[in-house]
């Protein structure tokens, strides 16, 4: 098996089909919904909170809204009120359920879940996935994390919509260190490796470094890129802002940290500090504007002609190139 991440890893450009790169589209069709971009920010609570939730699903763009000290029913009720589709996530223990049963009860439902426990290949996800199945039959469930083939042909099979890979890519992870488990340090070839099998969408979850990770991401199977700490750190982000030596940072941690749990109890995740970066809706547009130039190197109009191109592996055992016959 081929082993390479986003940083050794290049696309192979073909012979441009377009004149202007305004004429490669980005968007994305997900769970019956087009979304501008291929890209979620990560449900954490540095990363998004309610007011970007709105901001996000009121542009055309998806969104996840984290699980942690929020009332998931209110949130998808406001979100029901002004019209927005409601995307929430869930964990697997009695409150969870709970929830469930509330939105089926009170008639709020939601559009998407997202189950997300560090080791989402697990009976706990399965029942989960039959509950929400049961309770809410039109809500698009998306169940992870996992790291292998056999957890997203399990988790297919369970009744989940669409699968998200990674399990310790991300920024504020240490679960390799801890557990000397994952796919950090390999996760773009994890996700190869993961997409072969796959018959329904992945989403590629943690490791996103440059927008160009994005159209790698894509090359390699993703339906859609769920990204932590390009997106911390922005003016609307909710982390602290923190002042070191007259500049300026947000604090992004991991939603398996002490800072998250509020305790030091199976600590997989830590909080570092990202330099204050603008306004959420330039980055967003400038990812808009990197990846149409990537579908353009790509010889393409749409994400999928992204899928088409050839790569080039740097150093390393498995380092050439690597064509598509
Ligand atoms: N993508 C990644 O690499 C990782 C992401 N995270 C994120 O951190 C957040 C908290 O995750 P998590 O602690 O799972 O969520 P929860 O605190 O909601 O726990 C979910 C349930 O799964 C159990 N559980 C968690 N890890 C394992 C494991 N390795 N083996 C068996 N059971 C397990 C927990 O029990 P108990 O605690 O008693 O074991 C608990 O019952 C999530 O948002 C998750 O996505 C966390 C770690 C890795
Ligand atoms: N192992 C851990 N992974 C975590 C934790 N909190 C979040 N995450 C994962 O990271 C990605 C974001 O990665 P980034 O590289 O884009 O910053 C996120 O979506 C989660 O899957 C954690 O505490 N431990």
């Amino acid at each position: 098996m081929e082993i390479f991440d986003y940083d050794n890893v290049l696309l192979l450009p073909r012979k441009c089909r377009v004149e202007s790169r305004s004429e490669c589209d980005t968007s994305v069709e997900f769970g019956g919904r087009r979304f501008k971009l291929p890209v979620v920010p990560a449900n954490m609570k540095t990363v998004l909170d309610e007011r970007i939730s709105e901001y996000l699903a009121a542009n055309g763009y998806f969104y996840v809204m984290h699980r942690f000290d929020l009332d998931s029913v209110a949130f998808a009720k406001r979100m029901r009120e002004q019209g927005l589709f409601v995307s929430i996530s869930s964990g697997v223990k009695a409150a969870d359920y709970a929830v469930i049963d509330r939105l089926a009860a009170e008639g709020v439902g939601a559009d998407y879940i997202t189950i997300d426990i560090a080791h989402g290949h697990a009976d706990s996800v399965r029942k989960m996935i039959e509950h929400i199945k049961h309770k809410l039959p039109q809500t698009f469930v998306i169940a992870g994390n996992v790291g292998t083939p056999e957890a997203v042909i399990d988790l297919e099979n369970w009744g989940a919509d669409a699968t998200k890979v990674g399990i310790g890519p991300g920024k504020v992870c240490i679960t390799r260190l801890k557990t000397g488990f994952g796919t950090g340090g390999w996760q773009l070839s994890a996700l190869k490796w993961c997409a072969r099998v796959a018959t329904k969408p992945i989403i590629a979850d943690g490791g996103i470094r440059h927008h160009g990770d994005i159209a790698k991401s894509v090359r390699f199977g993703a339906a859609m890129v769920m990204i932590g700490s390009l997106f911390a750190g922005h003016e609307e982000s909710p982390g602290q802002t923190v002042e070191v030596d007259g500049k300026l940072y947000k604090e992004y941690y991991g939603s398996a940290s002490d800072f998250n749990k509020g305790e030091y109890k199976h600590v997989e995740g830590k909080r570092i500090l990202e330099p204050l970066k603008g306004k959420l809706a330039d980055t967003l547009r400038e990812m808009q504007e990197d990846l149409q130039s990537s579908i353009s190197y790509a010889g393409g109009r749409t994400l999928a002609d992204l899928r088409k191109v050839n790569y080039v592996i740097l150093g390393g055992e498995n380092a050439g190139e690597h064509l598509l016959m």
